[in-house]
């Protein structure tokens, strides 16, 4: 549904030095991606701060012409073939709206009826399905300008998806949402994941959208993937260990050691460790446990996806 290749992005920017004087230098936002995202597949694409993402997205959907390397959307190419490409996709810029600032909610979606030339009955189910899994209908005849953050979230998400797009881009789409708002935009996602007719491409700072949503995972930095796999594989790349913390009935004996497991911290005056798991099993370290003190409580943690992505970022 997406292949890019070499796909790379130059821009040039002026420095002023001095009043008359200004020096030009090239920044390279993208630089030879590479890239093939499969019809219905759900992908994360992260990175830290101008690592080229919303670059990569906006070549991807037309807004910017590649410097150099291709990039084809639903068989076309974004930027000669605009037009055609915007029936075929829908997009949400979290920074960008697509609705009329001053007109009602649903006067909104029925402009973008008439925008996309969608057949009347097909815009309505697909708004009657929204509505009712967005939960819209509190504030559809609000002037968008009033709506908070979430609800406009919840409406962009709506007004993308009206004509029917194969593909979905979404540039932070739960940015500065509230808890409930993150839950229903993720909830919605997963649903329209579910249904497979969507190919959806999310960028996101906030790793939870990607551990609940999505299989792969995308990492750029610099212009480059630095990761394209599974969460899992990156946690095996990156040796990520799941931990045991217990808490004890009496101290931690010093310089106690089990196989298979290495002692992570101490604290507590001694009654609570934490354990990292090189190789032994949860069960095998806590029945080790078992036997040299007396344990009042357990819990497995599972590695946090934000240590690994921060230690990728750092190049650990
Ligand atoms: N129009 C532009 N002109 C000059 N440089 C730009 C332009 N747009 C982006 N850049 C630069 O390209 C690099 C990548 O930017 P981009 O916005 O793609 O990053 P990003 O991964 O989306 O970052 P963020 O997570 O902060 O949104 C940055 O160094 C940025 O300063």
């Amino acid at each position: 549904m997406i292949q890019t290749s070499a796909l790379r992005k130059d821009f040039t920017v002026w420095r002023k030095l001095g009043r008359l004087r200004r020096e030009r230098r090239v920044v390279t936002a993208v630089d030879g991606v590479d890239l093939t995202v499969a019809e219905g597949e759900l992908l994360g694409y992260i990175g830290p701060n101008g690592a080229g993402k919303s670059t990569t997205l906006k070549m991807m959907t037309g807004v910017l012409t590649p410097s150099a390397g291709e990039v084809s959307v639903c068989g076309l190419t974004p930027v000669p073939q605009r037009t055609r490409l915007a029936r075929r996709i829908g997009v949400v810029f979290g920074q960008r709206s697509q609705l009329w600032w001053d007109l009602p909610l649903t006067e909104s979606f029925s402009l973008l009826r008439h925008v996309y030339r969608v057949p009347p009955a097909d815009h309505a189910a697909r708004l009657r399905r929204c509505r009712s899994l967005l939960d819209l209908d509190a504030f559809l005849d609000t002037p968008v300008r009033q709506l908070s953050l979430g609800q406009r979230m919840r409406a962009e998400l709506t007004a993308a998806l009206l004509h029917g797009p194969r593909v979905l881009f979404l540039d932070e789409p739960t940015i500065g949402l509230d808890v409930l708002s993150k839950q229903a935009v993720r909830g919605f996602l997963g649903e329209l994941h579910a249904t497979g007719d969507t190919t959806i491409v999310l960028t996101t700072h906030d790793l939870a959208d990607i551990e609940k949503l999505c299989r792969r995972l995308v990492v750029i930095d610099h212009g480059r993937v630095v990761h394209d796999g599974t969460v899992e594989q990156l946690h095996a790349a990156y040796r990520s260990k799941r931990r045991v913390v217990a808490d004890l009935d009496t101290a931690w004996p010093d310089g106690l050691t089990l196989p298979g497991a290495s002692v992570e911290r101490v604290e507590a005056d001694g009654l609570r460790v934490t354990l990292s798991l090189d190789g032994a099993t949860a069960g095998e370290v806590v029945a080790q446990l078992a036997q040299v003190v007396p344990l009042r409580d357990l819990s497995v943690l599972e590695p946090e996806i934000e240590d690994v992505v921060a230690r990728l970022y750092t190049g650990r």
